[in-house]
């Protein structure tokens, strides 16, 4: 199997162009590509396909570490762009993609930046989904600390947790608990979120199925998105700090689509027998 390896500021891929190399992607399949000692190592893998209908360019699919297939990943949205450009799979500069649930356009910048359309971001439970019933407020209890939080959908599930002190946070311990707790039955990504100031916020975040990871497109937008709702961050701009680097976020609000914009880099090729 041919593959690129990339990493959208530190959350890092593999990308295959399977309308060339057909493969059929299974869990075991996907979980021994990944394993950072006997395979290649990455977050997700990311397959480009053929268009399912003609309003887009490419299917986009997503397959986290263990093997899970998903529908969204904002970092490897960029690196997909950056891939169908670098590797003349298209001479588009606006490429319009699908994931199984999820329209995107990718913008491609002259500076290696890339724009990402990501949609309307969705609040509505079942679309993320969240089981409300057993819990009042968005609180949940963990033995004798209460979590007030936030939810939503990119596309993907995502649960946003305001604090103060980044670096005293356990980021694994309660990302775990609150993605394995009973009221994401699909899981959830789970954001640590410190509001600098009106237009900036700094983050760490648990990737669902992974752990901490360096950074996640889809948490930063997610963030940004919560954070506009509330009226705590400027609907302009807002820079998202996270371990790997800096992302853009541009959301006017409801009905709105978000933006994102970010680096791609492509760090080598390779070939693997499968
Ligand atoms: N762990 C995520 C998928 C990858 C998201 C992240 N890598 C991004 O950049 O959005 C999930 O299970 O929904």
């Amino acid at each position: 199997m041919k593959f690129s390896k990339m990493h959208g500021l530190g959350n890092d891929f593999v990308i295959v162009n399977n309308i060339k190399e057909k493969i059929k992607f299974t869990k075991l399949l996907i979980s021994n590509l990944s394993n950072r000692y006997l395979g290649i190592g990455f977050d997700q893998l990311l397959s480009i396909e053929l268009p399912y209908n003609k309003n887009y360019d490419f299917h986009y699919r997503i397959f986290n570490s263990n093997g899970n297939e998903v529908t969204q990943c904002g970092n490897g949205a960029r690196c997909l762009a950056f891939f169908l450009k670098l590797k003349k799979i298209t001479n588009k500069n606006k490429i319009k993609i699908k994931t199984n649930n999820k329209k995107m356009i990718l913008y491609i910048k002259d500076n290696n930046n890339i724009k990402v359309n990501m949609g309307k971001p969705k609040f509505y439970l079942n679309d993320i989904p969240f089981f409300k019933s057993f819990l009042k407020n968005n609180i949940i209890k963990l033995k004798k600390i209460k979590i007030k939080f936030d939810v939503l959908s990119i596309g993907n599930p995502h649960c946003i947790i305001q604090v103060n002190n980044l670096d005293k946070i356990n980021v694994n311990f309660l990302g775990s608990i609150i993605n394995k707790s009973i009221y994401f039955p699909n899981g959830v990504n789970v954001s640590f979120v410190k509001i600098i100031k009106f237009n900036h916020i700094k983050m760490r975040v648990y990737e669902r199925d992974l752990g901490e990871t360096k950074s996640c497109g889809s948490a930063a937008c997610a963030s940004v998105a919560i954070g506009i709702k509330k009226k705590l961050l400027s609907n302009k701009k807002v820079k998202v700090d996270l371990k790997g680097g800096s992302l853009y976020i541009k959301w006017k609000g409801l009905k709105n689509n978000l933006y994102m914009i970010g680096p791609a880099t492509h760090v080598y090729d390779g070939f693997i027998n499968i």
